[in-house]
C-alpha cells in the first residue's frame, strides 16, 4: 500500500515537471481556474465518498477513496510539498 502511494506520488510529481498533453494530472494543474481544479475535485470526491458510505456500497467507497487520495496527492504536489511532510504528521500522532 505504501509502495502503490509512494509510487503513484512520484508518477504525479513527474507529470507536473512535464506537463504532457494528454494527462489528467497536467490538466488538473494547468487549469484555467488554477488552484480551485484541484480544490473543487477534493470537495466533490469527498461528497461523492459520504453518498457512498451512507449507501453501504463497499465498491463505491473504495473507488471514491481512490480519487479522494490521488486529489490529495495532486494538491501536495501542487504546493511543492513531499509525501515525508504527511508521514511525519502520521508519525507524530502515533
Ligand atoms: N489515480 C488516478 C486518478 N484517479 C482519478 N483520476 C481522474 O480523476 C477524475 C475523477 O473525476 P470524476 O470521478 O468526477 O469523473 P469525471 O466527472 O468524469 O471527471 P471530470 O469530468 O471532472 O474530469 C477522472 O477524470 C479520472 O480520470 C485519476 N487520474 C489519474 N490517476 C493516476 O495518475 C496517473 C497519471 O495519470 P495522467 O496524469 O492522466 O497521466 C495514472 O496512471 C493513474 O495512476
Amino acid at each position: 500500500m505504501d509502495r502503490t502511494i509512494e509510487e503513484l506520488f512520484a508518477v504525479i510529481e513527474d507529470r507536473r515537471e512535464t506537463l504532457p498533453d494528454d494527462s489528467y494530472t497536467a490538466s488538473l494543474l494547468t487549469h484555467e481556474k488554477g488552484e480551485n481544479a484541484v480544490l473543487e475535485k477534493l470537495g466533490e470526491e469527498t461528497t461523492e465518498l459520504v453518498l457512498a458510505a451512507k449507501d453501504d456500497d463497499e465498491g463505491e467507497i473504495a473507488a471514491e477513496s481512490a480519487d479522494i487520495v490521488y486529489h490529495l496527492l495532486v494538491l501536495l504536489a501542487m504546493k511543492g510539498m513531499d509525501l515525508e511532510a504527511l508521514e511525519a504528521e502520521l508519525e507524530a500522532r502515533r
